[in-house]
């Protein structure tokens, strides 16, 4: 009889099907510090992201998550392994995907119409054009009537907004969020969630986010990896997560089927995250 043996993270479509709009094979990272050994962030691992699929990506501080979400992006080169964005070879910046830091890059001297058109002037685009897709956006994301305003004008949860605008805005196919609404307080937190389901939901992109929140990644994702403890840290853990949608990320939490996906990811992340504290309370 042939057993077939599921990698972590390696989900996806069946041989044949489109391709995954994200697939990192064995890939590793290593960082190079002046007058230390090379530092092995990521040992060999791999995570595929099918075209639309949602994934969360959890661990323990400091484990790599970014370092992976950096890798994706195509800020970071690999020491080894293979980065294929639907379906080529990734060489140089990721031109396909969209990246939300948990701090913004808002232009604080611009309003926040400025700050979304100025990601499609950038391309070229016409600022007629620009400005009429930026309202539209801005519209999308319930701050049709803040266009003129400058971001210290903004509350956290507002300003976070313009930012999702200003990704979204270009149209693209992946969405790489560190993150996003690390800031923010729970409530505008669940906000933001329920807001980016509801886009998401409307042209679905494939979705790569990072949070440190594991009642977050269930509430938004179709599946959740998890990440071991660094150095050398791999995805060793997949669970994907089969709560009815369309979502509200607070109401959702009151599922019982929430509880028990919440207790059987703990139960593998928890042993992650004790080595981390234990190695930082040594
Ligand atoms: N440019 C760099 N040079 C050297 N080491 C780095 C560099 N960037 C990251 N690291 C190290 O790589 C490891 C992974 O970092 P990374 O930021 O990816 O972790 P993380 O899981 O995103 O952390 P957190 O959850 O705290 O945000 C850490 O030990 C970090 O110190």
């Amino acid at each position: 009889m042939e057993i077939a043996l599921r990698q972590p993270g390696r989900e996806g479509p069946a041989p044949g099907a489109a391709p995954l709009a994200v697939a990192l094979d064995d890939v590793s990272i290593s960082f190079a510090v002046k007058g230390r050994p090379v530092f092995k962030a990521v040992a060999p691992t791999s995570l595929h992201v099918g075209d639309g699929e949602f994934v969360a990506i959890v661990g323990p501080t400091g484990c790599g998550k970014s370092t992976l979400l950096n890798a994706t992006a195509g800020l970071l080169k690999p020491a080894g392994g293979r980065v294929a964005i639907f379906g080529e070879p990734l060489a140089g910046l990721n031109a396909k995907a969209g990246y939300l830091f948990q701090q913004d890059a808002l232009m604080p001297w611009k309003t926040a119409l400025d700050n979304v058109a100025i990601a499609l002037e950038i391309g070229g685009a016409r600022r007629a054009d620009t400005l009429a897709q930026g309202r539209d956006w801005l519209a999308r994301v319930g701050l049709a009537r803040f266009t003129d305003r400058y971001p210290h004008e903004l509350s956290g949860g507002q300003r976070k907004r313009v930012a999702l605008a200003q990704v979204l805005v270009r149209d693209p196919k992946i969405l790489l969020m560190d993150e996003p609404f690390g800031p923010l307080d729970a409530q505008t937190r669940q906000i933001m969630g329920t807001l980016l389901l509801r886009l998401w939901a409307q042209d679905r992109k494939a979705v790569m986010f990072v949070t440190h929140d594991l009642e977050e990644a269930i509430a938004l994702s179709d599946r959740v990896v998890i990440m071991s403890a660094g150095p050398e840290a791999r995805i060793i853990g997949n669970f994907p997560i089969d709560l009815a949608r369309p979502r509200d990320t607070a109401d959702i939490r009151l599922d019982p089927r929430f509880h028990q996906l919440h207790r059987e990811i703990w139960n593998q992340l928890k042993a992650e995250v004790a080595k981390t504290y234990g190695e930082e309370m040594a």
